[in-house]
């Protein structure tokens, strides 16, 4: 039987992205048995009622002993990317050093000074479990978060350690926002995160008018969510950040269209892509592949699926305020940015804009999350792929676990 949190139709789908499979809303839920659509318009209701759960809870301890010596947020997958979240809201001149861990236990420095978050949506990735372990075995500050009644909450009881229950209803992917607000709950906490109640209300109204603005039943030409989908139909996605909290939403965006829509994505900030991989621009699936088009074809009517193409991502930022004291000005972003604009053109590079908006850092971020979330599901389902289903991550947890090995 198929469990509700795996769909089953993950490796049908048709080669060519189909525009006609996103006209109709009832089809298209039909399509989306795991309810991956209804579960990304949540994202504003997850951060209200994570922030509500989140403020039930003591965290008092977690700051008994003062200002820690660095903070690691333990997790994988989207649980991982909090602590990018952490790090951003914490903004560059946060005095305590936020180090995401991505593999399991943590950093072998870890001690008593330290401060551990572990955050696992389902609370029983090996990854998260170790690092809490760990966390409690050297004397740690730990606080976990994730799926209330889990190895996880159990382990955080042992250690007598605060948890934060986050109620799953989707898969992980699709709780970005539940396991976001109690990490920045607790770095509220620990002093190094400002987070007023005002910008979590904001944030979540900005989430529920993005949802609106994507839902199913709004037509490609209203939606901006299927316009990129449209858009990335075919190519190899580039997307690259403006700034450090632009490149979290490219990344963010890179892990969605992989997993929901099974697109290969090349993901993170421009700065540094400015010094290396920008140079993709001119290879064979840049310049070379817009070379081979007539010139005086409409880009988008272009249907030559034999070619290849990139297709760029720009999610630009501008900063809150152009005076903050962060190590590069806004002016040297807003420039970087124009200068791809301006570089992808004269390939011929069909380039997409987000610009983020909102009054703060966290609202800001979700402006930038919030479109491409929906537009990596559209893609998937613009290729009859069940955006829930992820057969090869199934396949590489049950090749690679040791225990089904000994059980074959
Ligand atoms: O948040 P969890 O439940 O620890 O899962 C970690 C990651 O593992 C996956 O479930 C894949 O196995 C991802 O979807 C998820 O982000």
């Amino acid at each position: 039987m198929v469990s509700p949190l795996s769909g089953s139709s993950g490796v049908n789908g048709h080669r060519v992205a189909d525009e006609s499979l996103l006209n109709d809303e009832k089809s298209m839920l039909g399509n989306d048995p795991g309810g991956m659509l209804r579960a990304t318009a949540s994202a504003g209701a997850q951060v209200r009622e994570a922030a509500a759960l989140a403020s039930e809870v003591d965290l008092s301890m977690l700051a008994d002993e003062g200002r820690p010596r660095a903070v690691v947020v333990a997790g994988i997958g989207t649980a991982g990317l909090t602590g990018s979240i952490l790090a951003t809201v914490a903004g560059p001149r946060c005095p305590v050093p936020i180090i995401g861990h991505r593999s399991a236990g943590v950093p072998g420095w870890v001690g008593a000074a330290d401060v551990v978050i572990a955050v696992s949506a389902s609370g029983r990735s090996p990854e998260a479990l170790a690092a809490a372990e760990a966390a409690a075995r050297r004397g740690a500050r730990l606080v976990a978060i994730g799926n209330p009644g889990s190895d996880l909450e159990a382990l955080a009881e042992r250690a007598r350690a605060p948890f934060i229950g986050v109620p799953r209803r989707a898969p992980a992917r699709a709780t970005l926002w539940g396991l976001t607000i109690p990490v920045l709950f607790a770095g509220r906490a620990l002093g190094i995160a400002k987070l007023a109640e005002a910008d979590i209300a904001e944030t979540a109204t900005r989430l529920d008018a993005d949802a609106e603005r994507c839902r199913p039943g709004a037509d490609s030409f209203v939606n901006p969510a299927k316009e990129l989908a449209l858009g990335l139909a075919g190519s190899v996605p580039i997307v690259w950040g403006s700034s450090p909290l632009a490149t979290v939403a490219a990344r963010r965006f890179a892990d969605t269209l992989a997993a929901n829509a099974r697109y290969p994505v090349m993901a993170g900030a421009l700065g540094e892509a400015g010094r290396g991989r920008v140079g993709l621009l001119d290879g064979v699936f840049g310049g070379l592949a817009e070379g081979s088009r007539d010139i005086f074809a409409d880009p988008d009517e272009d249907t030559d699926e034999s070619v290849t193409r990139l297709r760029l991502v720009v999610f630009r930022d501008g900063g809150l305020n152009p005076e903050d004291d962060a190590d590069e000005p806004v002016a040297v972003e807003e420039r970087r940015a124009d200068a791809i604009q301006t570089i992808a053109d004269r390939r011929g590079v069909r380039c997409d804009v987000l610009t983020a908006e909102g009054g703060s850092t966290l609202e800001r971020l979700a402006s930038l999350v919030a479109v491409p979330d929906y537009a990596s599901l559209y893609l998937a389902l613009a290729h009859g792929l069940d955006p829930m289903a992820v057969p090869a991550i199934s396949e590489m947890k049950e090749l690679s676990n040791p225990i089904a090995d000994d059980l074959r």
